[in-house]
């Protein structure tokens, strides 16, 4: 039943880059972030300033994490070691705090200023999936999840959110660990082996194989396909609707 195996009793997706078109605001930020300091850092060192990849830097490194672990998987990547610093850091300071504080303000500018579009597709398979009897949940990195649910009006729609926010409080492991998902499972009542998980990360698909989830389905935004497939999608899919055509 729309494009999952019976025993599929709730499903599972990830928000920004599945639900609401947030994914470009966030890689939008986080290049603006980094080229900022990686500017800083080449003029005070006189190393050759290389910027941040919108993509290929994004993908592999910060898409589907927490902020603080994907601030430090970057930086540990171009082998750059910064003190861990505090959350009461100021916005750019040269912390793995300050940098993320730096990022979410600019993250916080667009949002307010833009809004929060839908992925149209999306919004209509939670809709189909839920007339058919089936539990739904968000489960995002993303501490800003509740608002961007909220500017895009779809909150009401999940009977469940495992956010930043949450994973926080909870102690919980950040995607790529399976953690995220099996608490979002639980809030709904089910075991992995009753729920499909929506991604469109490399980090969420990897979550969701190593959960042990009845079905992953890959979203693939930017051409990554075949990376989603290798990380752990069984399917993919470039726009949800496609599951709502009687083929599947
Ligand atoms: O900074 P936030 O809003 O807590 O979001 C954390 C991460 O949330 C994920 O959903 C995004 O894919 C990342 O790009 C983002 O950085």
């Amino acid at each position: 039943m729309l494009g999952m195996p019976d025993r599929v009793r709730g499903c599972l997706f990830d928000m920004d880059g599945v639900l609401t078109r947030t994914a470009t605001v966030h890689a939008a930020a986080w290049k603006r972030m980094f080229d900022e300091f990686l500017r800083a850092r080449a003029e005070r060192t006189g190393t050759p300033f290389e910027p941040f990849d919108e993509v290929a830097d994004y993908d592999r490194y910060v898409d589907g994490r927490a902020r603080l672990d994907g601030a430090r998987a970057f930086l540990t990547a171009r082998g750059i070691r910064l003190p861990e610093g505090s959350p009461d850091d100021p916005p750019g300071a040269w912390t793995v705090h300050g940098l993320a504080a730096r990022k979410n303000e600019l993250v916080q500018a667009v949002l307010k200023e833009r809004g929060v579009e839908v992925f149209d597709g999306s919004v209509r398979y939670v809709h189909a999936v839920r007339e058919a009897g089936l539990a739904t949940a968000v489960v995002s990195a993303s501490a800003n999840a509740g608002h961007v649910l909220k500017a895009a009006g779809i909150d009401g729609l999940f009977d469940a959110r495992i956010d930043g926010v949450v994973a926080r409080r909870r102690g919980l492991a950040g995607k790529p660990a399976p953690d995220m998902y099996l608490a979002a499972a639980e809030a709904l009542g089910l075991t992995p082996g009753e729920a499909a998980v929506f991604e469109d990360a490399i980090a969420g698909v990897a979550a969701g194989r190593a959960g042990g989830f009845a079905l992953v389905v890959g979203v693939d935004r930017a051409g990554q396909a075949a990376a989603l497939r290798e990380h752990g999608a069984d399917l993919v899919v470039t726009d949800l609707a496609e599951l709502l055509e009687p083929s599947s």
